[in-house]
């Protein structure tokens, strides 16, 4: 089995940056609350939260979009921007309530990050989720001690597929990129990583817009979390 070591062909591990949603949470029956809450005040019908689990990975904005086109039965591209504005506002409001009510930290979570952490791998996420509701989850889950530096889906005008927020994140670190791995559950996270010119590893438990995340060929791909850590997974 292939280390995220073994993706640096000799180089010491400096960094690991961590995607969140899908990743490190599962965060779906959030957004899929909030996000029915806000299309049912505006008198759309409901999406549900399996349609929610294929719409998450591209930004609040790309949800509310898919979310819309879904109730009114139209194409994202024919939607009045307008009416997504609206959607999203209200969507910010009723997520901003309830970001951690039944969002859990997917297993072994915890546990690996502790270890690399003691190992003195720095770490950080990078995330298309909004930093204003990202920094309170990382904080509700006791994570920002881990991993100090967070680049969210509005700290720069571009997100993932983009490489930037992932080479901002080695900036804030202070790592060098090319002592750096990448860890995600979508074709996004590998996009973003191949830009960069960094590793990636991928989970296959997360949301992938209901496509296997093995098509984007990650480098590796593990079916749990603590799979990325085999030293610490045979201990436990
Ligand atoms: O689309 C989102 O808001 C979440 O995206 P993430 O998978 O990059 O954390
Ligand atoms: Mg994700």
């Amino acid at each position: 089995m292939k280390l995220l070591q073994d993706l640096l062909s000799g180089r010491e591990l400096e960094a690991i940056l961590f995607d969140l949603d899908g990743t490190l949470i599962d965060s779906v029956p959030d957004l899929a609350a909030a996000l029915d809450a806000s299309l049912e005040q505006l008198n759309y019908v409901p999406a549900g939260v399996n349609r929610v689990r294929g719409w998450v990975g591209n930004g609040a904005r790309k949800l509310v979009q898919r979310g819309l086109a879904f109730a009114l039965e139209v194409p994202e591209k024919s939607l009045d921007p307008s009416l997504i504005d609206q959607l999203l506002a209200v969507f910010f409001e009723h997520y901003g309530e309830q970001t951690c009510e039944q969002t859990v930290l997917y297993p072994g979570v915890r546990e690996a990050l502790t270890h690399w952490h003691t190992q003195g791998i720095k770490m950080a996420c990078v995330t298309n989720k909004p930093a204003r509701f990202s920094e309170p989850i990382l904080a509700h889950f006791g994570l920002q001690e881990l991993m100090p530096v967070l680049v969210g889906g509005d700290t720069l005008a571009v997100r993932k597929p983009d490489p930037a927020p992932l080479l901002l994140a080695c900036e804030q670190l202070g790592v060098a990129v090319a002592n750096t791995v990448m860890v995600g559950d979508s074709v996004n996270d590998v996009a973003a990583a191949r830009a960069a010119n960094m590793p990636v590893a991928c989970v296959s438990y997360g949301y992938n817009h209901g496509a296997s995340v093995a098509d984007a060929k990650p480098d590796i791909l593990v079916d749990r979390f603590i799979d990325l850590s085999p030293g610490l997974a045979s201990s436990l």
